[in-house]
């Protein structure tokens, strides 16, 4: 099994290059972990208060149980992953299956701010697209598909996305052994990558 992990700051272009990995590699020979799944259960709050959680900071994200999942892959066996709502800002009830694989890919923004889970990555890459980049994509994206308006989006890029980026997710790229630039892009990059996941997979094979 082999483990990689892929952070970066939102819009930055992490789920496209997961999505330009895995379409090259057999279905079943690979599953993908969202962060975003692990949101924490806020169904005790109202949908007013949810809007106002600070969902760029690593207390948002319930690691103990990504942990605990990922253990369960180590040792082989399945789990139920949490399905996540970016308009109810909160899990939907639903989870999915999701079984050991040949490769498992992990992304998410705070990934490598915890040091467990950093540890059990056997490949970590960080893409890296400029903040203005990020911004403008993060704005067409959460207008159109995550049921957001321009203020907010805008406000909430100032108040937590922008201040969180540089405190906890640029401070993780001194852990990656890739660092990706993805202003435009970048296939020679995911072609290396490619490259190297089947290499390493020959030599766990062999
Ligand atoms: N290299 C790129 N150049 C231009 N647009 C991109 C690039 N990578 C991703 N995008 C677009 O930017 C948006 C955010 O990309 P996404 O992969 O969802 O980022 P992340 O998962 O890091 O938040 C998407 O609409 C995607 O199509
Ligand atoms: N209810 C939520 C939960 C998270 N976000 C934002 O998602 C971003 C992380 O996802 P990416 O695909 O962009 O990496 C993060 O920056 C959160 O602000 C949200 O808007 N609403």
């Amino acid at each position: 099994m082999l483990i990689i992990g892929i952070t970066g700051g939102t819009g930055s272009g992490k789920t496209t290059v997961v999505e330009q990995i895995v379409e090259e590699l057999p279905p079943d020979e690979v599953c993908v972990i969202s962060q975003d799944s692990y949101y924490h259960d806020t169904s005790h709050l109202s949908l007013d208060n949810r809007t106002k959680i600070n969902f760029d900071h690593p207390q948002a994200i319930d690691f103990d149980l990504l942990v605990s999942h990922l253990r369960e892959l180590k040792k082989g066996n399945s789990f139920e992953q949490p399905v996540y709502s970016f308009v109810e800002h909160n899990r939907t009830g639903e989870t999915i299956t999701t079984s050991p694989k040949k490769v498992i890919i992990v992304e998410g923004i705070l990934i490598f701010t915890h040091p467990e889970i950093r540890e059990m990555f056997d490949i970590k890459i960080f893409v890296h697209a400029d903040s203005d980049e990020r911004l403008i994509r993060r704005l067409k994206r959460d207008i159109t598909t995550r049921g957001r308006d321009i203020n907010e989006v805008l406000a909430r890029y100032q108040n937590t996305l922008k201040p969180m980026h540089l405190q906890f997710i640029e401070p993780t790229k001194e852990f990656a052994d890739i660092i990706i630039p993805t202003n435009k892009y970048n296939t020679v990059a995911v072609d290396l990558i490619r490259t190297i996941i089947h290499q390493k997979l020959n030599h766990i094979e062999s």
